[in-house]
């Protein structure tokens, strides 16, 4: 099975309710999808979001990287020599990490086509059901109460909510959600870099003090902060994890050696596809820090290869924010990854199982 061809596309799903974060505010994915065409009539699906305030990539950048630089290299390559073809994908520029992850995306789509086996079985086998957390939006008091009792209601067990916009009310905000929902779900909090390390210690000694226990926090400083990070996560009881601060295994070897966190979350588009995924959980797990795999804002064609890999690696991935599909109003993909709800599950369909994308338009 030989790459003949490639091609470029964009789909537009819009969200259920506004993605609020303190670092942006976005109401429809629009990713760049990646198709990989083959000898034998095979296509492998990738795909990349643009979130520029934590990869830097655009959705320009992402066309350019991958029709310009990545995209070329792959063109008659046999899929089968996996590791020759994730080395063209990894060395054809630096960072652009978004847009290498999808083209690798396709190919291990692909990967799994040429040996009839669904992803996770070629990535080492494990149970094809895991279940994801649900992100609260931040927002008005009243409003991330809402929420949080509606994805109760909906049967998620795990909310992620959002913090990092206002520190009083941020802890005003967890202690309202806490009470409302009692024991039903077990909360992490994700700060998106909004507070300083003393502002951070501050909030969460008032929630822990306070009686609140919460399952983590993530990412309370400045991705560049690790003397910050380090700062807090001496100081308080909740284990904190590290997000933006980490992309790959460099970053991972630079936590470990200062203890700046207790966890880091893996997302594909900080990695530039599940290969450094993978070396970036090995290593964490060489570390024993813990692991979560988390997603952009990604619909169900990206966050499937994620499914894929946190099924395969269950025994070092063992917190899940998988929610990308969860927050869209419409799945686009026809085949593929189950998502239901918090239930995530994957059928016995070769490679990613995607048999087609609705409303795919052409970038070429
Ligand atoms: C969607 C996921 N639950 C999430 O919260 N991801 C964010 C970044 C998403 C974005 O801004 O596109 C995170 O973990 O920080
Ligand atoms: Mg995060």
């Amino acid at each position: 099975m030989k790459i003949t061809h490639f091609s470029l596309g964009q789909i537009r799903v819009p969200l259920k309710t506004p993605f609020k974060t303190a670092l942006r505010t976005v109401e429809m994915i629009e990713d760049i999808i990646v198709t990989l065409h083959t000898d034998t009539g095979h296509v492998g699906y990738g795909e990349a979001p643009a979130t520029a305030v934590i990869t830097g990539d655009t959705h320009g950048s992402i066309i350019e990287a991958i029709r310009h630089f990545i995209g070329p290299r792959l063109i008659g390559q046999e899929v089968a020599d996996l590791n020759h073809a994730v080395r063209l994908i990894q060395t054809a520029l630096e960072r652009n990490t978004s847009a290498k992850a999808a083209v690798e995306i396709a190919l291990y789509d692909l990967w799994g086509q040429r040996y009839g086996a669904p992803l996770y079985q070629m990535l080492g086998g494990g149970e094809p059901v895991i279940s994801t957390d649900i992100t609260i939006s931040v927002d008005h008091i009243d409003k991330m109460v809402a929420d949080s009792l509606s994805a109760i209601e909906r049967g998620f067990s795990s909310l992620k909510i959002k913090v990092g916009k206002d520190i009083g009310l941020d802890v005003e905000r967890v202690k309202a959600i806490y009470a409302a929902v009692e024991d039903r779900a077990l909360l992490r909090l994700d700060a998106n870099q909004g507070w300083s390390a003393k502002q951070a210690v501050h909030a969460m000694h008032a929630l822990e003090d306070a009686g609140i226990r919460l399952e983590l926090l993530e990412q309370p400083v400045k991705a560049r902060d690790l003397k910050g990070l380090k700062y807090v996560t001496e100081r308080i009881h909740t284990p904190v994890m590290a997000d933006e601060s980490v992309f790959g295994p460099q970053e991972v070897l630079d936590l470990v050696r200062m203890r700046a966190a207790d966890i880091i979350n893996i997302k594909l588009m900080k990695t530039g596809g599940l290969s450094g995924a993978i070396l970036t959980a090995d290593l964490a797990a060489l570390y024993g820090v813990d692991c979560m795999i988390g997603c952009m804002l990604e619909s169900s064609i990206s966050v499937a290869a994620a499914v894929h890999l946190a099924v395969a690696k269950s025994d070092i991935i063992t917190k899940v924010d998988l929610d990308g599909p969860s927050l869209c109003q419409f799945d686009p993909v026809e085949g593929g990854v189950m998502f239901n709800e918090s239930e995530i599950s994957i059928t016995d369909a070769p490679g990613l199982g995607i048999r087609s994308i609705r409303g795919l338009q052409s970038l070429d």
